[in-house]
This record gives C-alpha cells, sequence and structure tokens, in this order.
C-alpha cells in the first residue's frame, strides 16, 4: 500500500495528476511556473477539492469526490510548511510550538514541554520566548518546521521552503530539513524551484507540467537521463522530442531527423514517442551542414551567447513546438572563428553515437 497516492482532476485548473509515494519517502516536485506545484500540494492538504478524484493516506481517505469524502484540513495529519512562516504574530516562539499538541487535545503542560524538545530539535531554543516579530526569515522558518512537526503529522508537506530566505539562511534550513527527513524517515512532498533542493533532500523527482506529471524518477535518472522538455532544462542536457521513424531515427513534429542509439531493451518501434538526449558538449557548431557523414546537422538559430569559464555555451531559438533551444558548448576561439553571433543560421552537428534514444510519455491529449 503507498503511503499517499493522489488522483485528482480539477478542470479550471486544467490539473490531472496522478501521484504514489512509499512510506518514508521524499518526493520533490519542479516544473514551471503555474504548472500545478501548489495545486498538488493543496489537494492534499485539503485546501482545495478536485472535480473528480481521491487522495489517500496509508488506508485513511481523505478526500473521495465519488464517496463523497472530504476531510477538513486540520484533521488530515498532514503538516503544510509555507515559504513564509505563517506563525501567529501575538505568540512567542514556544507558543506557536505548543498551539500544534495544544490544538490535538494535549494539556498545557506536556504541550509545553513537547514544544521545548521540538524547538530543540530544529535548534531554536535559545528563542522560545521571542514574538514572530522579532525572529529573522530563518529563524521563523526554524520555528515553523518545530511547529509543522509538534503536530505529529504522518505527511509533511514542504512548499518551497527556503525560496523567501537569504543566501545564508537558506542552506542551515535545508541542512536542518535534511535532517529532520533523514534521520525520522519522514514521508513528505517538497516543491521547490531549486534543483539543490532536490539534490538534498529527495529520494524521488517529479516534474510536472501543464497540470500532470510527466516525468518522475530517481533524482539521479531524471538527472542523467531526463524524459521532459523541463527535465532536460535542470540537466543541463538537450532533448529533442518527437516520435521514432525508424529504428535508430526519431522524427520531431517540425520534420527534423535525428539519429542516435537506442536505450537497450527499450521497446522503440516505429510511431512510438520518444526522446533524443545529447550532451552540449558533443555538439559542434558548423556554418554549413557536413556531406556524407554518419552525423546529425540540426539547423538552428542562434538566441544567446553565455561565457561559462573557457567554454562558450551557444543557445539555439525555441523549437518550433516552443521546447527549449538547443545548446552547444564550445570553445571562444570556435566562436571567433566561426563568427558566431545571435541572429546567425548555423548548424549544431552530433555524432549518432552521442545521441540516446529513450522511449518517452505521449504528449497528454488536449
Ligand atoms: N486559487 C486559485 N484559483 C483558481 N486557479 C488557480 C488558483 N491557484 C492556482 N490556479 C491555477 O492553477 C494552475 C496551477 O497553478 P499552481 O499555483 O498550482 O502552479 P505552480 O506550479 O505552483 O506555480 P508556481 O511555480 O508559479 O508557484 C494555474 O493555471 C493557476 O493559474
Amino acid at each position: 500500500m503507498s503511503a499517499l497516492s493522489v488522483r485528482a482532476r480539477i478542470e479550471r485548473r486544467g490539473v490531472d495528476l496522478d501521484l504514489d509515494l512509499a512510506d518514508g519517502e521524499v518526493l520533490a516536485v519542479l516544473g514551471p511556473n503555474g504548472a500545478g506545484k501548489s495545486t498538488l500540494l493543496s489537494l492534499i492538504a485539503g485546501l482545495v477539492r478536485p472535480d473528480h478524484g481521491t487522495v489517500m493516506l496509508g488506508d485513511a481517505t481523505l478526500t473521495d469526490t465519488a464517496a463523497g469524502v472530504f476531510v477538513p484540513p486540520h484533521a488530515r495529519g498532514v503538516a503544510l510548511l509555507s515559504q513564509r512562516p505563517l506563525l501567529f504574530p501575538h505568540l512567542s516562539a514556544a507558543a506557536n510550538v505548543a498551539f500544534a499538541p495544544r490544538s490535538r487535545g494535549t494539556g498545557r503542560a506536556a504541550s509545553r514541554v513537547l514544544a521545548r524538545q521540538w524547538l530543540q530539535a530544529v535548534d531554536a531554543e535559545d528563542l522560545a520566548r521571542r514574538r514572530p516579530a522579532r525572529l529573522s526569515g530563518g529563524q521563523a522558518q526554524r520555528v515553523a518546521i518545530a511547529r509543522a512537526l509538534a503536530a505529529e503529522p504522518r505527511l509533511l508537506l514542504l512548499d518551497e521552503p527556503m525560496s523567501a530566505l537569504d543566501v545564508t539562511a537558506a542552506p542551515v534550513v535545508r541542512r536542518l530539513l535534511r535532517t529532520v527527513l533523514r534521520e525520522q524517515s519522514r514521508t513528505a512532498v517538497i516543491v521547490t524551484h531549486d534543483l539543490l533542493d532536490a539534490l538534498a533532500l529527495a529520494d524521488r523527482v517529479a516534474i510536472v507540467d501543464a497540470g500532470r506529471i510527466v516525468e518522475s524518477g530517481t533524482v539521479r535518472s531524471v538527472l542523467t537521463s531526463p524524459r521532459s522538455a523541463f527535465g532536460a532544462r535542470i540537466a543541463g542536457v538537450d532533448l529533442l522530442a518527437g516520435t521514432m521513424a525508424a529504428t535508430g531515427s526519431l522524427e520531431t513534429p517540425w520534420g527534423t531527423t535525428v539519429s542516435g542509439i537506442e536505450e537497450p531493451g527499450g521497446d522503440l518501434h516505429p510511431g512510438a514517442a520518444a526522446v533524443a538526449l545529447f550532451r552540449p558538449a558533443a555538439v559542434a557548431v558548423h556554418l554549413e551542414p557536413p556531406h556524407a557523414s554518419p552525423r546529425n546537422a540540426l539547423p538552428v538559430t542562434i538566441a544567446e551567447m553565455e561565457v561559462h569559464g573557457t567554454t562558450v555555451r551557444v543557445r539555439g531559438a525555441e523549437n518550433p513546438d516552443g521546447s527549449a533551444g538547443l545548446a552547444a558548448d564550445v570553445t571562444a576561439a570556435a566562436v571567433a572563428d566561426l563568427d558566431l553571433a545571435p541572429g546567425r543560421q548555423v548548424y549544431f552537428v552530433v555524432k549518432t553515437q552521442e545521441v540516446e534514444l529513450h522511449p518517452a510519455l505521449p504528449a497528454p491529449a488536449g
């Protein structure tokens, strides 16, 4: 049985989500703005009702539209930590933390003891008497984490918990969350824009795009072998999506053919949805297509160029399907020799054996 299972559709938000989480698993949810990441958390926390669907926490049904079940947020056993620590301004840090056990019916004295323990666990004991107005962003977030944990949730939801913190406070809170999530084997879903969070905190990554989970896997697999445009962008690899035209050959919706090496056992029959992946460092930039060689020559209009140390990343304009333009890493000398500049038409040349072909999820209908 899954620790968490979500199948939920909300028409007006264009969201149709399907997700399972194992006990003790930490899932990082990444995706572009407006993709539906916060909506996913709201569905689990009970802040939003789906039009159709279910949310199960272990064997407890939290939402079931068909059966008319909707457990209110406070009774779900789920704690939500948001970007800004929503502490009660009129209560001290200790009283804020004690509020969680108090509202579950724990006595005043016992709640106070628990609050002290949780503040200790987040290294914020010395802040116990302070009101939120006198806490820094990082300190307030630590207190908010203590309060979330003091509620003894079965599931922790984190909505960009580091995004409102400055550069010195973010690593401290990230480290603290890592300790909390790992040592206590918490089950958690963390929405983030920051790949570092996924690397530091999560076992698995799910990528949400346009209201759907378009990719899910271990942090490593998504970074080394992404299947979605967003996954490719965060992994820093080039990705072209299309369908298999023949063995070892993918065709994009705009008619570009890319040859590559098929994933063994990938079952890439002609017509199958697939992605071609290659590294920007494997791309050479030419002014003319090289003839008669087993290479791909992809026509690209240069959109921008960025210097990274001794290499220059040449980024092509967006692909006709709206996906991110291809990137090539070339030497500064090559940029000078070829007189590369934004607006120039060039060919990105990449050897067949540098291109991996993998099965992809078909594009969502509608
Ligand atoms: N309260 C709301 N009422 C109606 N629609 C909403 C509401 N909140 C979000 N939406 C819509 O639902 C979709 C998903 O938004 P959501 O906030 O879940 O995305 P997100 O991935 O969290 O984005 P971001 O990274 O910008 O926070 C968007 O189309 C958005 O406009």
